[in-house]
């Protein structure tokens, strides 16, 4: 990527812990782009996709506001591939254009792209300059999903099998945050990753 400020792509598994590490590198003067906040703006009433969305599957997805009904679409598409598909095929490029238009409005020294499909997209490979996995067992992904959401067992193991498995996700890293301890565990490496990033970014002004 040229033309463009240090990008680093973060993601993991669901409940993996990338809300935490963002976070922690926001409090560095980061920039963090976040997906899941794109794709819930896009579909909260009167959101951008809701036409598109509705038009796919029926009004009988938006509630009371006229916002996507979140349960219901969850038990559809991580039950249904097909769905799935359609769904993403709706809001996929919506994000990618949200995402690249918020990057350029950011003026911190680097930004951050929280994407949980990194990996499983494709699209977004070439358009960051590191990947920054955040890895955890995945017993513990389910433990705390649940203990989080209170989504049933079965659901968050739907949701698991839909994405990569951990080896794949961890084979397209550059850069790995263990999460498989306390929290407390998590500053001290992003700390390391912060500064070695700065220096990428500096880089990267340099060279531009
Ligand atoms: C299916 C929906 C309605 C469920 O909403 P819900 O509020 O339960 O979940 P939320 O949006 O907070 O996502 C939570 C996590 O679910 C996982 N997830 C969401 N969408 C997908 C997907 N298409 N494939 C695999 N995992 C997914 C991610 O780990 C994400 O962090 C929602 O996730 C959605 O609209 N998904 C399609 C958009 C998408 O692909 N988003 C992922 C970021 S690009
Ligand atoms: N090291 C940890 N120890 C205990 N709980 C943790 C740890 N890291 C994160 N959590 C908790 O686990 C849950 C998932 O973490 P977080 O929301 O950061 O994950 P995420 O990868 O952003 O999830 P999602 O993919 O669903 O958006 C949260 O409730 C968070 O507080």
């Amino acid at each position: 990527m040229t033309g463009t400020r240090f990008t680093v792509g973060l993601t993991g598994g669901i409940g993996s812990g990338k809300s935490a590490v963002a976070r922690l590198f926001a409090e560095r003067g980061v920039d963090i782009v976040d997906t899941d906040r794109i794709a819930r703006g896009l579909t909260a009433p009167h959101g951008a996709a809701m036409p598109a969305v509705l038009a796919a599957f029926g009004d009988g997805f938006a509630d009371a506001a006229g916002a996507l009904d979140r349960a219901k679409m969850r038990a559809l598409v991580f039950a249904d591939p097909a769905a799935k598909r359609r769904l993403e095929g709706i809001l996929h490029p919506m994000i990618r254009d949200a995402v690249l238009a918020e990057s350029l409005l950011g003026t911190g020294p680097y930004v951050i792209f929280d994407i949980p499909l990194l990996v499983e997209s494709g699209t977004w490979k070439s358009r960051v300059d590191r990947v920054l996995v955040v890895d955890c067992p995945e017993a513990l992904q389910l433990e705390r999903v649940i203990a989080r959401n209170g989504l049933p067992e079965a659901q968050v193991q739907a949701i698991m099998a839909a994405q990569a498995p951990r080896q794949v996700r961890l084979a397209a890293a550059d850069d790995i945050v263990d999460n498989g301890g306390a929290i407390a565990a998590l500053p001290p490496q992003i700390e390391r990753l912060h500064s070695r990033y700065l220096i990428c970014a500096e880089g990267k002004v340099r060279n531009d």
